[in-house]
Formats: structure tokens, sequence, C-alpha cells
């Protein structure tokens, strides 16, 4: 398999040789973040970068995906206004200018993930494509960096599924399709997963028709109740979702493309391939460092791999969730393992991720399902319900959720869906992360009116019954007050 947007360049003779304490290969997200960190405590350290500084997130994922949703968020408002007394409005959307705008924001961004800031952090930065040479060597262009440890950084790809036809039709992924600058008139979307559903709600925001055909549920790695109310709000948006379908056949007649699933067949102008990714290991030759691989590179809890103890692995590259914040998380880990020496463990019950459709999408920790598969009886469900909070009545957002499931008195996850759920699930991921109990959230005095009492609304939930339907209490408060004066 090779990268998509790049072509592998023949081995280089050799015109430099350079000795290190650290090399990163990769300058996204995660290989930022060691990179920083090294040299800034002393590390004599090397980054490799054969595409753009600053990555998926920056170039080609979070950052350019945000922007589009914030002009599609616009144009949505601008339609939306009549219950609030606003004489709705069609906006005229100028597609090629909103792609502007995701340029503009790049590039505001970009200088702080830039060579030269990082050169300036006392970094060496070079740009090419690395390969291992030995399991102490890198190879990038005429360089070749030894180093004490290595970390791989190298991201990931979109998926490009095997379906009958592919490759007779032009597809958008997402490294390109923050650069289509005519409107597409009907988007086709293949997956349902968070690319789909961001890109789906943006488009149609955005005037374009919808239609998005995904294998199983859409937003499958979030609770299904509230991933529900996502799906519903993209309908009544206008986004035709076709669950339970996988797309078999992709085909071209004239200009149109059409997808054939085994229940039916799906016509539109532009097809964005969402299907999820394959991460960037295939120009490493990782087998010449003994470097084993499957997903991503195989490694332990200490994100170093499991066959060559100078080699690491962070971000998309290790193989699991792929965040920018749980690259920028395995970063100071991996940071504190190679400088320090100390033992340093990366867990995931404590993150956060969150879909950034309209309502936000948020999970932390374990979903209800998956609590009740570890902890069966023991667990305790706690909800509050956005109708309930005075603000969200205000701001017109009362469909939304927070679900807590608890156990011991501990939250072990939260899942919230609702106008920003995305920083809502803040107060449950520092719980989580800081082993807090319920009463930490509980015994926090929060402003009104904010949508954050939500959060303190699901923490008296959950004590209400403990109190308020416990003869013990009741008994308890008449003999007080029977003795007080
Ligand atoms: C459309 C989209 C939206 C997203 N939105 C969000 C979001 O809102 N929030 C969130 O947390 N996450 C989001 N993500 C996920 C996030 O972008 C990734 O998890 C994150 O970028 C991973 O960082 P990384 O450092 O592991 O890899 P990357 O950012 O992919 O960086 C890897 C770098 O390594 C380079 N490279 C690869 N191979 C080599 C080599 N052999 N030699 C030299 N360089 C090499 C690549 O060119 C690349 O620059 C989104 C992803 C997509 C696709
Ligand atoms: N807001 C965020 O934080 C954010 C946003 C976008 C992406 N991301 C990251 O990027 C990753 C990749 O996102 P993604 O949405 O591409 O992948 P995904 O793996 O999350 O979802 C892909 C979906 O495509 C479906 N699918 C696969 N083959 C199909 C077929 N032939 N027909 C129909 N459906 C098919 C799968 O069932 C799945 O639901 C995410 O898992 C996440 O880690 C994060």
């Amino acid at each position: 398999m090779e990268n998509s947007r790049i072509d592998r360049d023949d081995a280089q003779p050799v015109t430099e040789r350079i000795k290190v304490d650290v090399c990163v290969i990769g300058a996204g997200s995660g290989g930022l973040s060691v990179a920083s960190g090294a040299a800034q405590m002393g590390a004599r350290t090397v980054l490799i970068e054969g595409g753009k500084m600053g990555g998926d997130c920056l170039n080609y994922g979070c950052v350019p995906s945000k922007a589009l949703i914030a002009a599609a968020n616009h144009a949505h408002s601008m339609r939306s206004g009549a219950p609030y007394g606003i004489t709705p409005v069609e906006p005229q959307v100028d597609y090629a200018a909103a792609k502007d705008h995701v340029r503009r924001v790049i590039d505001a961004i970009a200088p702080h993930d830039s060579q030269e800031r990082f050169e300036g952090l006392g970094v060496r930065v070079i740009r090419d494509w690395a390969r291992f040479i030995s399991p102490t060597e890198v190879q990038a262009g005429g360089t070749v960096v030894e180093a004490r440890r290595f970390v791989i950084a190298t991201g990931s790809s979109p998926l490009v599924p095997p379906i009958e036809g592919i490759g007779d039709v032009s597809y958008y992924t997402n490294e390109t399709i923050f650069d289509l600058r005519e409107r597409p008139e009907h988007l086709l979307i293949v997956g349902g997963g968070p690319i789909g559903m961001e890109m789906a709600q943006a488009h149609v925001r955005l005037g374009c028709k919808v239609t998005l055909v995904e294998s199983g549920r859409v937003l499958p790695k979030d609770d299904p109740e509230l991933a529900a109310l996502v799906a519903e709000r993209l309908k009544a948006e206008g986004v035709e979702i076709v669950e339970r379908q996988q797309v078999e056949r992709v085909s071209l007649e004239g200009d149109r493309i059409t997808l054939q699933t085994g229940d039916g067949r799906f016509t539109g102008t532009h097809l964005l391939l969402a299907v999820g990714r394959r991460v960037n290991l295939d120009r490493l030759d990782l087998g010449r460092a003994n470097v084993a691989y499957d997903k991503g590179v195989t490694v332990g809890a200490d994100l170093r791999s499991t066959t060559n103890k100078r080699v690491y692995a962070v971000g998309d590259a290790a193989g699991g969730l792929m965040f920018t914040h749980v690259a920028g998380y395995h970063g100071g880990v991996v940071v504190r393992s190679i400088l320090f020496g100390l033992p340093a463990k990366a867990k995931t019950d404590h993150i956060p991720w969150v879909s950034y459709t309209d309502p936000e999408l948020a999970q932390v920790g374990l979903t209800e399902a998956q609590a009740r598969e570890r902890f069966g009886e023991r667990l305790t469900v706690a909800r509050a319900d956005f109708g309930g909070n005075d603000r969200a009545v205000a701001e017109g957002a009362t469909t939304g959720l927070v679900k807590v499931v608890i156990v011991g008195g501990r939250p072990v996850g939260a899942s919230i869906v609702g106008k920003g759920a995305g920083d809502l699930i803040a107060m449950w991921a520092q719980a989580i992360a800081n082993r807090q109990k319920m009463r930490a959230i509980s015994d926090t005095v929060l402003p009104y009116p904010t949508m954050s009492e939500i959060n303190k609304r699901a923490a008296g939930a959950y004590f209400s019954p403990k109190l308020f339907d416990n003869p013990w209490v009741k008994r308890v408060v008449g003999v007080v007050q029977r003795v007080l004066p």
C-alpha cells in the first residue's frame, strides 16, 4: 500500500550523517508535540517531514473541517431565525469564498506549526520522506540520522475501499475536498463516521443536496441513543441518510455518479469517501528496523515498539484512537519516557472526543453499553435533559441529553449530545482523569444561567434517589426536627 498523496522516491546518495538524541518522523500533532518538548528540554532533536508541516489536522483535517462547518453554520443561522422573531432569509452561498475562509484559517494557524518556529526552538527540521535503513538509522533525502530514540508520528491517510468501479470515477477524500471550489450540486458521501457526518451537515447547510450511505449505523462508536438525535437533525435539514447498506459498486453515467448498494441506487454529482483511515507506514521500511506492525506500529501501553525498544509510535501511527488531542497526549507520555527515563503509560479511559455536528456529540470514557458489559448490576445511569436547563430554553437549544455512567460513586463515562457538548464534556473528562467522585460535580457551584449546569443536574439526578427515596434520611430528618429547638 502506498500513501495516496505522495510517490515513493528512490534511495538517494548519502551526503550527510548526523547523530542525535531524538529523531521524530512526521510533523503532525504528535510529532510536533514530541519535537518541541524534547528540544526545549535540551535533547538534540531532528524532525523529518515529507509533506506539509502541521500534518493532517492543520492541512486536511480538524482545522479545515471546523472552518467549513463555521461557514455552514452562518448560512444555517440566516435560515433559522423565525422562532426568535428574526425573518429567515435564504443566504447567497459563495462556496468558493467559503473555501477562501478555510484557507485563511489554515494560514492563520500555520505559523505555529512552521519549520521556522521549530528551528527557533532548536529543532533540526528535514523536509523529506524518512525510511529506516537499520534498527538505529533513518535516511531522509541525503541525510542519515542515527538516534538514540526514534518516534514514528507518521499519521494516517484516507482509506480507499476496494469498491467495484471506484477507479473509474473521480472522488474526493479529506485530502482534496477542501480544495474543491465549485459547489457540488449533489454530494454523495460513503461512510457515516465523524468525517461523513460533519461534512454532510456542512454541505447541506451550504446549499448542496447530500446523500450519505453507511454500511452500519451512523456514528457507530458513540452511544446509539445520542447518535440518533444527530442523525434526526441532519435528516430534518435535508440530508438523505441511508443506513445498513454497503456500497458495492460505483459507476459513472454521463456526469452523474451512482452508488449501488444491495438495496438501492443513489445518484449524485460528486463523491466523498469517508470510510476510515489506514496508517502511514509503507514508506518507513519497518522491516529494516525490526519494528513489528499491524494496523499501526505494535506498541505497548508505554507506546514503545514491542520489537525495537529504541522506537516509539504516537498519534494515528500507534493504531488506536485517532484524534489530535490523543496525538498530543501521546507526545507528552513519550517525552517523559525518553527524556527522563520515567515509566510512562498512555491510558484511554479518560480520552474524550467530539463530533462537531449540530447538535454536537461528545463522549468520554465508557458508553452505557460498554459500562454495562463491564460492570453489570454495579452500574448506575444518571441523565439530564437540555430541556430542564434555563439557558438552553432561552437559546432554543433544548434538544440534548447528558448521560453519565457511574460505578461506586465515580463517573466511568459520559455521553453528551446538544449545543456545546464538546465544551460540556470537559467537566466529566476532568472528573474521570482525576478519579473524582460525583460529589466533585454536585458540590461545584456553577454560574446561572449556563449550559454547564446541565452537568450538575445530571449529578443531582444521581444523588436524588439516594436522598429523597431513602426512608433512613426521612427518619433522621424527623428525629432532628423533633429535638432541634
Ligand atoms: C477530516 C478530518 C477531521 C478531523 N477532525 C478532528 C477533530 O476535530 N478533532 C480531533 O481531535 N481530530 C480530528 N481529526 C483527526 C486528526 O486529524 C488526527 O488524529 C491527527 O492529525 C493525528 O496526528 P498525527 O500526528 O498522528 O498524524 P498527522 O497529523 O497525520 O501527521 C503525520 C505527518 O507525518 C508525515 N509523514 C508520513 N510519513 C512520513 C515519512 N515516512 N517521512 C516523513 N514524514 C512522514 C505526513 O506527511 C504528516 O504530515 C480529523 C481528521 C480528519 C481526516
Ligand atoms: N470531530 C473529530 O474529532 C473527528 C472528525 C473527523 C475525523 N476524526 C477522526 O478520523 C477518523 C476517521 O473518520 P472517518 O469518518 O473516515 O472514519 P470512521 O472509521 O470513524 O467511519 C467510517 C464509516 O464508514 C463506514 N463504511 C466503511 N465502508 C463502507 C462502505 N463500503 N459503504 C458504506 N459505509 C462504509 C463504516 O461503517 C464507518 O461507520 C475518525 O475515526 C476519528 O478518529 C475525528
